[in-house]
């Protein structure tokens, strides 16, 4: 496929997927997610990609879902086309999804980093639903995702002022597992995506599973899960290796089996 909107390629293990609208701050349109689902899908059955990096520019990760794409949009066009509920094939993703976020992560910006497994930021990290300045709430899951992010008090703050969240506040409140200089952000990402790479793609993908499962059940069927897929991780050969391998002193070699 030729992308317009996105950038792909691969770095060793990784996929790095650059998200590419500079004119319009990497707005989110139709056609970014077509682009994204299918260069995700693409790293999906590559079975040399252990990870993916998504990222933005230096100014913009992404300044929102493209508002002059909704603008004149009716209820019965949104309703019917069920608009942004193509955005949760990204969240089935397989294969873990680091946000390397620089500046603006504003609208759906910021859903579509919390929509990723982790998101490392920039120093000039900023997040925000600023969705109430345009008539409008969350539409790619804001009020739900950064709610159980951050917590009620903030989440109702930021989707009701509009109000930008900072990188070292966004740290603070856990919606960012760490802050990086600015230029150094996608590198770190890149870094940590490697190192996740090399482990058993099977127990990698079962830990994602099995933190996801934490945000839909109780804590009794989650531990249930947790301990389910545990108890499965011993028909792995990667199993037996990852423990011969500290047992020996040596680096495992996963095999992905
Ligand atoms: C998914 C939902 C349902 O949750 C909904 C949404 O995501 S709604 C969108 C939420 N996002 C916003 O409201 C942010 C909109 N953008 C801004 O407020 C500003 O662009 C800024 C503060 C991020 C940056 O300001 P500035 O540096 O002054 O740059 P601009 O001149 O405003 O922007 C440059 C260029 O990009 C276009 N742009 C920016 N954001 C969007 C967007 N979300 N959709 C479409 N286009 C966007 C902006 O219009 C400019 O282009 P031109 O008009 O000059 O061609």
């Amino acid at each position: 496929m030729a992308y317009e909107t996105i950038l792909v390629e691969t770095r060793g293990k990784v996929g790095l997927i650059t998200l590419n609208r500079p004119n319009a701050l990497n707005a989110l349109n139709s056609q970014v997610l077509a682009e994204l689902l299918a260069a995700v899908e693409g790293f999906e059955k590559d079975g040399t990609i252990g990870a993916i990096v998504l990222t933005g520019s230096e100014k913009a990760f992404a300044a929102g879902a493209d508002i002059k794409e909704m603008q004149s949009q009716s209820y019965v066009d949104m309703y019917l086309g069920d608009f942004f509920s193509g955005w949760e094939a990204f969240t089935r993703t397989r294969k873990p999804i680091i946000a390397a976020v620089a500046g603006y992560a504003l609208g759906g910006g910021c859903e579509l980093a919390m929509m990723c497994d982790f998101i490392i930021a920039a120093d000039t990290a900023k997040f925000g639903q600023p969705e109430i300045t345009l008539g409008v709430m969350p539409g790619m899951g804001g009020s739900q995702r950064l709610t159980r992010f951050v917590g009620k008090s903030k989440a109702m703050d930021m989707c009701l002022t509009g109000r930008m969240m900072d990188a070292a506040e966004a740290e603070r409140a856990g919606l960012v597992s760490r802050v990086v200089p600015a230029g150094e952000v996608v590198e770190e990402a890149l870094k940590a995506a490697t190192k996740i790479a090399g482990f058993s793609l099977p127990s990698v993908i079962m830990n994602k599973e099995a933190v996801n499962r934490s945000y839909e059940t109780t804590l009794a069927e989650g531990l249930r899960f947790e301990r389910r897929l545990f108890h499965s991780m011993f028909a792995l050969e990667d199993q037996k290796e990852g423990m011969t391998a500290f047992v020996e002193k040596r680096a495992a070699n996963f095999q992905n089996r």
